[in-house]
């Protein structure tokens, strides 16, 4: 049974694209940083985008904050999604695109405007509010969309290689920010990476996934410990 220290539940869910099978059954610590690892191909962003609503199970139970979410749409699940490849809108300029997490209408109080540039400003873009995101590095797209997902306060904060395009100052730097905002908030957070050093540096507990499933589910220790599980020997670079 489901118990509160859950935030994510997922019960013998199953999941068929094309030729590849996905088979996920665990749970996700509440208010912790999970790490998701595993080889290119595994199943990790598949995973993060059933949680999220853009992949529909075939079978099985997903439960977010104890609510069974599996027939919600993206919109109305308790979440917030950074993707690989950014998805700001190219038209908007930065300072609507972030303002868009917080409300899809554009209504935003002076509360709400100053939020914006807060967020902004903390992922070192100040200044870039006006620029359209074809005018930006990746990188700075990738950190625009993640202002845009810190304002959206959503309790479940969702990954997916968020600094894979940064270099690694502002990798590292993204990563002290998100551990702040972490302390800060104790939202959950899942955060897709094929780092160990960030492995060990941000998470808590640790889910990998091989061949569609979930081969380990636990502790960060432990994790590292567990060299004997062949897919996380080779992740770990033994
Ligand atoms: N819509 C789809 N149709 C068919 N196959 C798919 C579809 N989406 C994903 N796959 C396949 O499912 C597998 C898992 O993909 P997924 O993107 O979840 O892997 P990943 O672990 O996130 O990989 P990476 O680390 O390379 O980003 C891959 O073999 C992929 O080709």
């Amino acid at each position: 049974m489901p118990d509160e220290s859950d935030a994510v539940v997922l019960e013998d869910v199953r999941l068929q694209l094309g030729a590849q099978n996905f088979w996920f059954d665990c749970r996700i610590p509440k208010g912790a940083i999970t790490a998701v690892a595993g080889p290119s191909g595994s199943g990790k962003s598949t995973l993060l985008n059933l949680i999220a609503g853009f992949e529909t199970l075939d079978q099985g139970r997903l439960l977010i904050e104890g609510r069974d979410v599996s027939g919600l749409p993206p919109a109305d699940r308790p979440v917030s999604l950074v993707f690989q490849d950014n998805n700001l809108f190219a038209h908007l300029d930065l300072f609507t695109n972030v303002g868009l997490g917080i409300n899809p209408g554009l209504h935003l109080g002076a509360d709400e405007r100053a939020m914006v540039s807060t967020a902004l400003k903390r992922v070192g873009l100040a200044g870039f509010e006006c620029r359209l995101p074809s005018t930006l590095s990746g990188g700075e797209r990738q950190r625009a969309a993640f202002a845009r997902a810190l304002v959206r306060r959503k309790p479940l904060l969702l990954l997916d290689e968020p600094f894979a395009a940064l270099d690694p100052g502002l990798r590292s730097a993204m990563a002290d920010l998100l551990e702040e905002l972490h302390r800060e908030t104790r939202n959950t957070v899942m955060v897709i990476t094929h780092d160990a050093d960030e492995v060990a540096r941000l998470a808590e507990h640790v889910l990998f996934v091989d061949q569609g499933r979930i081969s380990f589910s636990g502790p960060v220790d432990v994790f590292f410990d567990r060299g004997d599980i062949e897919g996380i020997r080779t992740f770990l670079g033994g």
